[in-house]
């Protein structure tokens, strides 16, 4: 696909960037009374009001003009008919399919994948009802009380990020533990909390080659061995991978044997058995909910105009914030201490997904793609870092997300957190003038000289634009709603960039490096490379 930037319609709105810089949200709402309705969209129980963006009626215009020029439309539908999409994997890409939940089949070269996908989800609805009851047990015949998911990235974020989101919902006799990291010290932590007889190990990994995750399952096997014999891993082990040879390697039975496909991303994968944890958390009922959101999003996405398309304006937007307002990065903000991990399951959706300069035809672009995506709950974030989102250099867009009902024990608190979420949202529109300050200061008496030594120091700029999404309650449909909003976001930005928003070959120089270091670290003296010189040094010294 041609370079976005030498299109006219890119053109157009790198001209219009330069007026609209100049204009203060303060002045944009003063002179339109109706722009708050204006620049807000409702779906199902999602509200997206993007009128504190530094937007106006022909930025909107500019977008949906480059839109419709990069082929948006086409791409989506070449999404939804399986299209092999991810062009460097010649993959199709089908999440979509995963949470499908109508008739429409949905096909690969002609072959409907739904009836694999239903009977995946039969299987784990009996696994999930097997284990609840008890039909499904330890290998000396207890029931299980604890889960361990050994997974990382996309075999583990959504799982974290959607457990810890629908709380609330979770099943009363079984924990669910995560372990991700490869220092030793998570799969540590649970077992030693666990008891063998009643723990399932749950392993996640859609190639079954990933060093964290072997290594972390082969410490648990290892340790369900020793406690309960060789016989007991197939009662204690169930796995989710596309690889059925490392499966037979690992003795993983069939009944525990849950299948995924190369047409699903791993970051997109909590839709398919890699969300089994999710459902043995939560329930199936739950877990299926979550999906039925999920696929309402997809309807909205796949037929809804642009112009009332949630997750096409919130891409057609990052893409002006990126782009013509030079955002470095965007912080996610979500007012629901529930969803505290959604930032980071956020941040390898958009950065593992649009975190390229390459395009699939093996050309370089010369313009910016994915932002850096980070956060933090608020209102802790307000007390750490807002600071420089409101007075410092950088240049960051904001997205807060809140639920007008809250979670937990005492929803009422949520009157505080939406207040402090949409005071946040005014401050950064609008900030506070000089002539404010002012008046607050000679009020206290202060005298002039000190007033314009501070004026600079207490002068908050505003115009930093920000979205807020609101929520009516946080239930399992609306985390799949929101889940899917964000992924059909990033394919949006990917497709006007002209970049694969599926592959990931970034993160494979790394992998490789680490396996043959390895060795390196455990002999350090064997090391024959100069740079790693000085580390090795003291690898050997402090050691014990
Ligand atoms: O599920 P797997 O194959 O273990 O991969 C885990 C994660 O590793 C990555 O390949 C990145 O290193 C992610 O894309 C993926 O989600």
């Amino acid at each position: 696909m041609s370079n976005p930037v030498q299109l006219p319609q890119w053109q157009r709105l790198a001209t219009h960037a330069a007026e609209v810089r100049k204009r203060p949200l303060r002045e944009a709402f003063a002179t339109d009374p109706g722009r708050a309705a204006r620049f807000s969209r409702q779906e199902h129980n999602l509200l997206l009001d993007f009128s504190r963006q530094l937007i106006d009626e022909r930025t909107l215009e500019l977008l949906l003009d480059l839109a419709q020029v990069r082929g948006l439309k086409p791409a989506i539908d070449a999404m939804f008919a399986g299209e092999r999409i991810n062009r460097s994997e010649h993959r199709a890409v089908l999440h979509v399919a995963l949470r499908n939940r109508s008739d429409r089949p949905i096909q690969i070269d002609g072959q409907d994948v739904m009836p694999e996908v239903r009977a995946c989800l039969a299987k784990m609805r009996d696994f999930v009802a097997g284990i609840h009851g008890g039909r499904i047990h330890g290998a000396t015949g207890k029931a299980f009380t604890d889960v361990v998911n050994i997974g990382i990235g996309g075999s583990d974020l959504g799982i974290v990020m959607a457990t810890e989101a629908l709380a609330d919902y979770r099943h009363r006799n079984l924990r669910l533990h995560c372990v991700s990291n490869v220092d030793g010290v998570q799969i540590g932590d649970v077992l030693h909390q666990v008891e063998p007889e009643r723990t399932l190990f749950v392993v996640c990994s859609k190639t079954f080659t990933t060093l964290e995750t072997l290594s972390n399952a082969r410490i648990a096997r290892q340790w369900i061995v020793d406690r309960l014999g060789e016989g007991a891993p197939a009662r204690h082990f169930a796995a989710v991978s596309t690889n059925a040879k490392a499966l037979d390697a690992f003795l993983i039975p069939p009944q525990n044997r849950f299948p995924m496909w190369d047409w699903v991303g791993g970051r997109y994968s909590v839709w398919s058995a890699v969300g089994l944890s999710v459902a043995l958390a939560l329930g199936m009922d739950q877990f299926e909910l979550m999906l039925e959101g999920g696929h309402e999003m997809d309807q909205h996405f796949r037929t809804a105009p642009f112009q009332d398309n949630l997750p096409v304006l919130m891409g057609l937007l990052a893409v002006w914030n990126r782009n013509f307002l030079g955002m470095d990065s965007l912080a996610v903000l979500p007012y629901d201490q529930r969803l505290h991990r959604f930032p980071a399951y956020l941040q390898q959706l958009e950065m593992e997904s649009n975190g390229k300069r390459a395009t699939p035809d093996g050309g370089l672009v010369d313009y910016d793609t994915g932002a850096v995506i980070w956060g933090e709950p608020g209102s802790n974030a307000q007390h750490s870092f807002f600071q420089l989102l409101h007075q410092g250099t950088a240049n960051v867009a904001l997205d807060f997300l809140a639920p007008v009902n809250g979670s937990g024990a005492y929803p009422g608190q949520q009157t505080l957190a939406l207040a402090n979420c949409f005071a946040q949202a005014q401050a950064f529109a609008f900030g506070q003038t000089e002539t404010d300050i002012r008046k607050d200061l000679q009020s206290r008496g202060l005298p002039d000289g000190q007033i314009s030594q501070l004026m600079p120091q207490k002068l908050h700029p505003g115009n930093r634009p920000s979205s807020v999404l609101l929520f009516s309650r946080l239930g399992p449909k609306t985390l799949g709603r929101l889940i899917a909003l964000y992924e059909h976001k990033v394919y949006t930005q990917s497709v006007i960039w002209g970049i694969n928003a599926f592959d990931q070959w970034g993160v494979e120089l790394g992998k490789k490096l680490a396996e043959s270091l390895v060795p390196v670290i455990e002999n350090p003296q064997t090391n024959t490379d100069p740079a790693l010189g000085g580390l090795m040094t003291y690898i050997a010294r402090w050691r014990v």
